[in-house]
């Protein structure tokens, strides 16, 4: 039931489509020598979506993934592929039963084998006849079907990666991981394959889970985000809410570069060295930090609400990054605003602030 022989156009629309499943993380907690590293995430990547896991170094992405796979067994919670637990107290369905594909971040082919037999290596429960058939539709739905008798060693790296997003797909998986996949591209290449991967993951409608350190990324390929910082889920949705509705500085630095100030409530207002910005549903006397990303930092000759001096003015290209000296405060003001706007040698600047671009928070208590 698993592979019908199919030629042509028709292999290219059916080959490698999924059964979407979906995935659940319920409360994981995981640690390594005492130390806990996954501290409760809960967590469901829904049947045909992306959802990217980002967070910094160390926040626990791999290690979620590698649960996910069955790699690695989380101390407690529970794990389940559409309602059904595959890892928890009532069991636990080894990596190759579960109906997950894996791609990690260096890809790894196997430098012996041939294209064909690199994608057919998850196949091996097939018989060979329908597994060949099962690893030549994969290779034509990314495109390298004429490179099935060529060696990894030929091929360049997006071909390579593109071999390996094969053979992960080959085996109709339910739930794709994917951990970093795109790393070891360089810049120009990884924006082509990464929309190339995208595309593919949308016409075979698996269910993939990304991990990846880069907003931008995410943000490209995500139909969801979750973001993760030590452990812990930080803040779970769309692009959109976690660009435009950050629940925490964490979450608004992590999507855009910031000017931070601290301040305290008065009369719903707080004060800042960019003028005084409302507070809504905060209490009087509340302590806040103020985050105002550099791009809504705008500056003009004249008619702004503040005076400044510019200290230093780097050209980007496309846009040009600037340090400000503002009455008030001890530490530059940053700005980021499209190039050539201000004249060369200017000193003196106002600046206008974009209300949308301004985020007031609770101060929060370091986490342990
Ligand atoms: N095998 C291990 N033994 C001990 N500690 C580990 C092990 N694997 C991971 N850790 C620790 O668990 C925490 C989470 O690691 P993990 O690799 O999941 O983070 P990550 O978000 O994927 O980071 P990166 O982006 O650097 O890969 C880190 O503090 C790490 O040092």
């Amino acid at each position: 039931m698993n592979s019908v022989a199919i030629d042509g156009a028709d292999a290219r629309r059916t080959a490698g489509v999924t059964f979407a499943a979906s995935l659940r993380f319920e409360d994981i907690r995981h640690g390594y020598h005492g130390r806990e590293t996954i501290r409760g995430v809960s967590l469901t990547a829904k049947a045909g979506e992306v959802l990217c896991l980002l967070g910094p170094s160390g926040s626990g992405k791999t290690t979620l993934l590698r649960i996910a796979a069955g790699i690695e067994v989380q101390s407690s919670g529970r794990l389940l592929m559409n309602d059904r637990e595959v890892a928890g107290p009532s069991g636990f369905i080894p990596p190759e039963k579960r109906g997950i594909g894996l791609m990690f971040q260096d890809f790894a082919l196997f430098p012996h084998m041939n294209v064909l037999d690199n994608v057919r290596f998850g196949l091996t429960a097939l018989p060979p006849k329908e597994a060949v058939s099962g690893a030549m539709a994969a290779l034509e739905r990314v495109g390298l079907a004429h490179y099935a008798d060529k060696y990894p060693h030929a091929l360049s790296g997006g071909e390579q990666q593109r071999v390996a997003l094969a053979r992960a797909l080959a085996p109709r998986p339910g739930v794709l991981l994917m951990d970093e996949p795109f790393s070891g591209l360089d810049s120009r290449l990884k924006d082509t394959i990464r929309a190339d991967t995208l595309a593919i993951l949308r016409e075979t409608r698996a269910t993939a889970v990304v991990v990846t350190h880069d907003a931008e990324e995410a943000m490209r390929m995500a139909d969801r985000i979750a973001l993760l910082r030590d452990g812990r889920l930080v803040q779970v949705g769309t692009s959109d809410d976690l660009y435009r509705r950050p629940k925490d500085l964490f979450t608004a630095a992590f999507f855009s570069e910031i000017n931070e100030f601290s301040g305290v409530v008065r009369d719903g207002c707080v004060e800042t060295p960019l003028g005084t910005t409302s507070a809504p549903g905060m209490k009087d006397g509340q302590s806040v930090s103020v985050a105002v990303r550099l791009s809504g930092v705008g500056l003009r000759e004249e008619g702004g609400a503040i005076p400044a001096r510019i200290l230093s003015r780097r050209f980007l290209g496309v846009v040009e990054l600037l340090e400000l000296a503002v009455p008030g405060t001890e530490r530059p003001v940053r700005s980021r605003i499209r190039a050539d706007i201000l004249p060369q040698g200017l000193r003196d600047v106002t600046v206008t602030v974009n209300p949308q671009d301004i985020f007031v928070f609770e101060k929060q208590a370091e986490t342990p």
